[in-house]
């Protein structure tokens, strides 16, 4: 780091003649982001008729939104100099009033250098300055000459990273690093799969690359849309903002629940039951399931047209039916002829038979003509017995409650221990299903077979590793022509399919050759902590190299044996309350509303973290299950073995658990957590 004024907290002294000019600097972006958000306020649509002032007004909103985004942001974060020429990067590109760039887009090429530049390879960057702010005010910086072979010494990374939270994720515009950065800016073709240890950035990673790819390719992706996919709605109500405060406000933030919500879900199945019905197995089944009630025509259909009936004879029919049923088989979702889309065709191909008849007989029948034979009540009546209308919902009812259509579909794919596993007593009626978040899937399949799915050009995938085989095919579904974002950790997988690698997972995403890339320096994470996690990656994951912390701090992990919870549990979390930051509690499912009430007994302001998207307070209980994700300045872990012991992959969920703190970890036992933490 070069000689400036600037202590390991970014603070220079009042005097300093180069902070006096950026403070300057930085007037000037404020004056003409005012100006701008003036100008874009005052765009005059006069003159246009309704519809053009309605989409100027919206442009025009859109604008301003994304000008107004936070105003408390500052409008740079950097610098960098060539020798030559200096440009502040920002948020967002600010002009003065002639047009001249005062902030250039952290996104734009001209901004490259400032994330990938090193001592070694300077990038044509003789300085790299970083700012430190508080409370909006410009208040100290830090430089590298890197020209001169210096490299800074990650003090405003680190400040950056221990500024407490309140609330959601933040956006890490300012201090991305050159191994995050290579993913972000990777080209709008190219699948990437990030596998990266607890904190190494791959959220943050996955929502700059969409903010990225949208500043890239503006055009091209506002026409076909970016989606971003978590796995539940606490996670989503967490990233929800970092988009917005990066100016993209037009990107779809869901759930894979959200994507698949064709039926009302009341009901959860057996973790057996769920198994099986994530099985990519049952692509074919239902496949089976719908096409299979396609009949062999069995006589010849006279079709009206324009006052006459045209016999179509039987072998006809049976071609036209065979044609269709080939080409609804392609792989290729975008290629392949749905089943309602095959049924109209049918139709249509009757009407047209009949229409040829009639012109060979020297007749010409206009178009009409022939779209009133596709719906006469012969074809109709033909199409309702040989290629029936058939309704995704039901498909599926019927498949799960009537043995006789599920053997049908199932031989050879299901065994018959499977085949029970999914039978049901049929309800009243199709809406009055006790529908699962599984069989919400198998709807989605079944609505994806029977017409096209929309696909967006890009969808960023977070958590990747716990979809079902089916789950995954809902978003590839969404993927069209488009690429993707897959962010997990093999070792955080605690649902039952867990991948021992990323292949079968990207197969079923439809990217099968999608590069894997590695992430492993942990940013949330200080390393005693992290080292304590890792000790059970032998255990959970043996393959997988583990993170290593770009900091330490002696004091961020105790492990204390307690013989009753309560007590020690309640002077921890009010001691920890005490400092600035949020703090989550975490324990089992189970326990969370016996926890709430302790911690209210004591009073003490805890609020559960729930799966409802509403926002938990400073201090969060939050159920096991819902800590993915998630992060807290300090972390109480209450009674581990509880965690471990309530699921089939607790010990993963363990060390999810283990990486949730910025700061403090304290882990409350009662001397029985398992083998590798011990000792
Ligand atoms: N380059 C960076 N600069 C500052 N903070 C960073 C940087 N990279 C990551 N972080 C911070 O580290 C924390 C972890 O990031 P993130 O949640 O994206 O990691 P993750 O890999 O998705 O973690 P997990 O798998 O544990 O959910 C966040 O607080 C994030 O803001």
């Amino acid at each position: 780091m070069s000689a400036t004024p600037t202590d390991t907290t970014g603070t220079a002294t009042p005097t300093d003649p180069v902070l006096a000019a950026e403070r300057a600097h930085l007037g000037l972006a404020g004056d003409c982001l005012t100006e701008m958000r003036a100008a874009a306020s005052a765009v005059a649509d006069a003159g246009v008729d309704a519809w053009a002032s309605e989409r100027l007004g919206a442009a025009r909103a859109e604008r301003l939104r994304a000008l107004a985004a936070d105003p408390h942001v500052p409008p740079f974060f950097g610098r960098t100099d060539t020798g030559t020429e200096t440009f502040h990067i920002g948020r967002r590109h600010v002009r003065d009033s002639a047009g001249r760039p005062v902030v250039i887009d952290w996104r734009a090429p001209m901004s490259r250098p400032f994330y990938r530049a090193t001592a070694a390879d300077p990038q044509g960057l003789v300085r790299r300055r970083r700012f430190g702010f508080s409370g909006g005010e410009l208040t100290g910086y830090e430089d590298e000459l890197l020209g001169a072979g210096e490299e800074g010494d990650g003090a405003l990374l680190r400040a950056e990273i221990e500024r407490p939270r309140s609330g959601p994720m933040r956006d890490i515009v300012a201090t991305i690093q050159p191994e995050q950065d290579e993913i972000v800016r990777a080209p709008l073709t190219e699948s990437v799969c990030v596998q990266g240890a607890p904190g190494t950035g791959k959220t943050a990673v996955g929502l700059h690359r969409a903010a990225y790819l949208l500043y890239t390719h503006g055009g091209q992706l506002a026409r076909t849309g970016v989606l971003v996919v978590g796995p539940n709605r606490a996670f989503l109500r967490y990233i929800e903002q970092v988009l917005p405060t990066l100016g993209e406000v037009d990107v779809e933030q869901t759930t894979v629940a959200g994507l698949t919500a064709h039926v009302p879900v009341r009901a959860q199945d057996r973790p057996e039951v769920a198994v099986v019905k994530g099985d990519g197995r049952m692509a074919q089944v239902l496949e089976r399931a719908l096409w299979g009630v396609i009949a062999k025509p069995t006589d010849d259909v006279l079709v009206p047209l324009a006052g006459r009936r045209y016999r179509v004879p039987v072998e006809r029919l049976k071609r036209y039916v065979d044609d269709l049923r080939r080409r609804g088989r392609v792989p290729d979702d975008q290629q392949r002829l749905h089943y309602a889309a095959g049924r109209e065709r049918l139709a249509l191909l009757l009407a047209e038979d009949a229409r040829r008849q009639k012109e060979e007989g020297g007749g010409s029948p206009d178009d009409a003509e022939t779209r009133r034979a596709a719906r006469s009540a012969e074809v109709r009546a033909f199409c309702d017995a040989v290629w029936p209308a058939r309704d995704a919902a039901a498909v599926v009812a019927a498949l799960l409650t009537d043995p006789a259509v599920l053997a049908r579909a199932a031989r050879g794919v299901l065994d018959e221990a499977e085949q029970a596993l999914l039978l049901r007593p049929a309800a009243r009626s199709v809406r009055a299903t006790a529908w699962t978040p599984a069989d919400a899937v198998l709807v989605d399949e079944a609505a994806g077979l029977l017409g096209r799915t929309a696909g967006y050009g890009h969808v960023v995938v977070d958590e990747a590793q716990d979809l079902s085989p089916m789950q995954c095919r809902a978003v590839a579904r969404r993927l069209a022509a488009g690429s993707l974002t897959v962010l997990g950790d093999l070792a955080q997988a605690t649902g039952p399919w867990s991948p021992a690698d990323w292949a079968s997972t990207l197969a079923d995403l439809g990217r099968p050759r999608t590069a894997v890339r590695p992430l492993t320096r942990g940013y949330r994470v200080p390393g005693e902590v992290l080292d304590y996690a890792n000790r059970l990656l032998p255990v959970i994951a043996p393959g997988l190299e583990p993170a290593t912390a770009v900091r330490r701090d002696p004091g961020a992990l105790r492990v204390r044996p307690v013989t009753d919870l309560a007590g020690p549990l309640t002077d921890v979390v009010r001691e920890l309350a005490a400092a600035p930051g949020s703090v989550g509690v975490v324990c089992a499912d189970g326990a969370v509303p016996a926890v709430v009430r302790l911690l209210a007994d004591a009073g003490l302001p805890a609020t559960e973290l729930a799966d409802d998207g509403s926002a938990a307070g400073r201090v969060a209980v939050v159920p096991a299950t819902l800590a993915k994700g998630l992060e807290f300045d300090a972390v109480v872990v209450a009674d581990p073995a509880a965690i471990v012991a309530a699921e089939p992959r607790g010990i993963n969920r363990l060390y999810v658990v283990l990486t949730r703190a910025v700061s403090t970890l304290v882990v409350l036992h009662r001397d029985d957590l398992p083998a590798p933490l011990t000792g």
